[in-house]
């Protein structure tokens, strides 16, 4: 970076962005710094160093590491964050750019603070898909843990896929039915198939994949994004370290088919994230997720948690099918009290 550029930029207000500047000066003399400022996307994020992929332009896709600008303050900057940046952007080597406004979010993942981190955390910003990975066998299916990220999906306004892994070892059919009353999707995949059917589920959005260890996550992801392979990828390119031992959240473009080049969506792998705190989960805005049921609630008492034995709750009123749904929704309800990780 050199010394033009910094004295330039320290003086930038990043809030001017969302207000319209009160001094009307000609701008042709001294345009305003932040008209320099480019779009971006966080790919991960390590120690106060952000990664980000250039969004647009004829550099887009080059690989920017960034750091935030003293104005955004405590605000987090997250994977999945659509950014600006000023100051160098050439990507060179040693280089270091400034993020200067976070764009507003579309979705946020979140954890709630629980045993295994003490504070709530936003995980991912603006993606779409969440994608439960479980396997059939080896390690045995626990229902408990896919509700409770279905619980974090509903709640954060992303739509969830089951992907049952390991297809070789057992029947999928039995964790479908469980999850067929409330109308999850799921697809079933195994290592060394083709995982097209995979694939085609995430092209034109941003899916964040979470699952236990051992499910078979790295697998799926190395066949779906081959080159990028977890501990090659582009970010490596930055930061000098090895992928493979870091826990760090890490978005991955998928890429074109045929190759030449171009992004057909993206994956966000979480190594790090095993479970969800679900303790800031409202239900009243978890049964959104469900507009037949939010309907039947319509005239629950007040404060109604609509879990079971809540009395007078709608949702008693559901019958055959309904009823099923109702039942597995008070399962997810439930599950946000469980302890197992
Ligand atoms: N039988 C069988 N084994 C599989 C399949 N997919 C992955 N495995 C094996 O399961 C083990 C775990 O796979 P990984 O892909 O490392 O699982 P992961 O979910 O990334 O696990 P962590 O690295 O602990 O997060 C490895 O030994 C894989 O070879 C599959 O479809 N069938
Ligand atoms: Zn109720």
């Amino acid at each position: 970076m050199t010394p033009r550029s910094v004295g330039r930029y320290d003086s930038h207000d990043p809030e001017s962005y969302e207000r319209p500047r009160r001094h009307t000066r000609p701008r042709t003399k001294e345009r305003p710094a932040y008209d320099d400022a480019v779009p971006a996307i966080v790919v991960t994020v390590d120690r106060g160093r952000f990664t980000c992929l250039l969004d647009d332009g004829p550099d887009k896709g080059t690989v920017i590491t960034a750091m935030k600008a003293r104005p955004l303050g405590r605000k987090a900057v997250v994977v999945g964050d659509r950014v600006r940046i000023v100051g160098d952007t050439s990507g060179a080597e040693g280089s270091l750019a400034r993020i200067v406004l976070v764009d507003e979010r579309r979705t946020v993942l979140r954890r709630t603070a629980d045993d295994t981190d003490p504070v709530e955390r936003v995980i991912v910003a603006n993606a779409d898909q969440l994608v439960i990975v479980a396997a059939l066998a080896d390690p045995e299916p626990r229902p408990r843990l896919i509700d409770r990220a279905l619980v974090a999906a509903y709640d954060a306004g992303m739509e969830p896929l089951l992907c049952l892994t390991k297809a070789d070892l057992a029947d999928p059919a039995t964790l479908i039915g469980i999850y067929r009353p409330l109308g999850v999707e799921h697809v079933v995949t195994q290592r060394g198939a083709d995982p097209a059917n995979v694939r085609e589920r995430l092209v034109g959005r941003t899916s964040v994949l979470v699952g236990h260890s051992g499910v078979g996550k790295s697998t799926l992801v190395n066949a779906l994004v081959p080159d990028a392979g977890r501990s090659t990828g582009v970010v490596n390119a930055v930061t000098g370290r090895g992928r493979h031992t870091s826990t760090n959240v890490l978005m991955l473009p998928l890429p074109r088919e045929g190759g030449g080049g171009g992004v057909d969506g993206w994956i966000v792998d979480t190594p790090g994230i095993r479970s969800f705190g679900l303790a800031h989960v409202d239900p009243d805005h978890l049964i959104e997720a469900f507009p037949d049921l939010h309907d039947l609630t319509a005239a629950c008492p007040r404060g109604c948690t609509h879990a079971s034995g809540e009395p007078e709750c709608g949702l008693d009123e559901a019958t055959g099918d309904q009823a099923d749904r109702v039942a597995s929704f008070r399962r997810l309800l439930a599950s946000r009290e469980s302890s197992e990780y």
